[in-house]
């Protein structure tokens, strides 16, 4: 039996994380998180010293790096056994894996990765082409967003939460800006998948979206 699975893409910060690792624990199911493999690419980049348009080396460094996830309450990452938890965070590493993931090759190179987590008895995937691309025969599918000022907002207050300093306007220039690239690109552009339950959650609690997103599976 293949191991059903239910997407969740959308933009940054739209609630698609928190929704997605709540959702698998009702369930019961496991948790792909795409962007951390994206921004764990961006941290070995950066480490690297990486030219952000050196895609040969960029691939090499994504088909060479040897990623551990650790999914309990709070998701863990190793990169090659350091780890990285947390500078996958920052404004820096979404914002470069952004470049990064704009390139066809590099998505071709993290394609098989994300594929190996479709495991009994389910799989909550989040992202930007979950549904359209790497799960696009999934069971459930659902497009996560809020308006651009709420997703800002959100992701200000979780970045000073996490004792990260921000600063709101230039955040919400980044969550533009990002946007623009994610939904621009040629190789599997954001997008609304076809079949998907589509939720604004601009105003919505957690726990509304929480329940639609249950409501479709059981
Ligand atoms: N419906 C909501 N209402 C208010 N805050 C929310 C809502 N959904 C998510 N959040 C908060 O917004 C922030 C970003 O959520 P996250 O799940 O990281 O988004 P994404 O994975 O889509 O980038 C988190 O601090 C989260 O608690
Ligand atoms: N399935 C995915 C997931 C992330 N990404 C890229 O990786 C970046 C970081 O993803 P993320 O999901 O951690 O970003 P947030 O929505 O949490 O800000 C995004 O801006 C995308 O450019 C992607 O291209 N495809």
């Amino acid at each position: 039996m293949t191991a059903p699975v239910l997407t969740i893409d959308g933009p940054s910060g739209a609630g698609k994380g928190t929704v997605s690792r709540a959702v698998a624990k009702l369930l019961g199911w496991n948790y792909l998180d795409s962007g951390s493999i994206y921004r764990s690419l961006a941290v070995a980049v950066l480490n690297a010293g990486l030219n952000l348009d050196d895609v040969p080396a960029i691939c090499e460094v994504a088909q060479a790096m040897l990623l551990e996830f650790d999914c309990g309450d709070a998701l863990i990452v190793k990169l090659n056994g350091v780890d990285i938890t947390a500078r996958l965070a920052t404004e820096t590493t979404g914002n470069t894996a952004s470049i990064i993931a704009a390139y066809p090759d590099v998505r071709a190179v993290l394609l098989q990765k994300q594929k190996d987590f479709q495991q009994l008895p389910g799989l909550v995937a989040d992202g930007r082409d979950m549904g359209s691309v790497v799960f696009s025969d999934a069971r459930y599918k659902v497009y996560l967003t809020a308006s651009a000022e709420e997703r800002a907002l959100r992701r200000y207050k979780q970045l000073i939460e996490k004792g990260i300093d921000a600063n709101l306007p230039q955040i919400t220039r980044e969550i533009e800006e990002r946007d623009r690239r994610d939904s621009q690109r040629t190789s599997a552009p954001l997008t609304v998948p076809e079949g998907a339950l589509y939720i604004d959650s601009s105003n919505l609690t957690i726990q509304e979206v929480i329940d639609q997103v249950v409501n479709l599976v059981v």
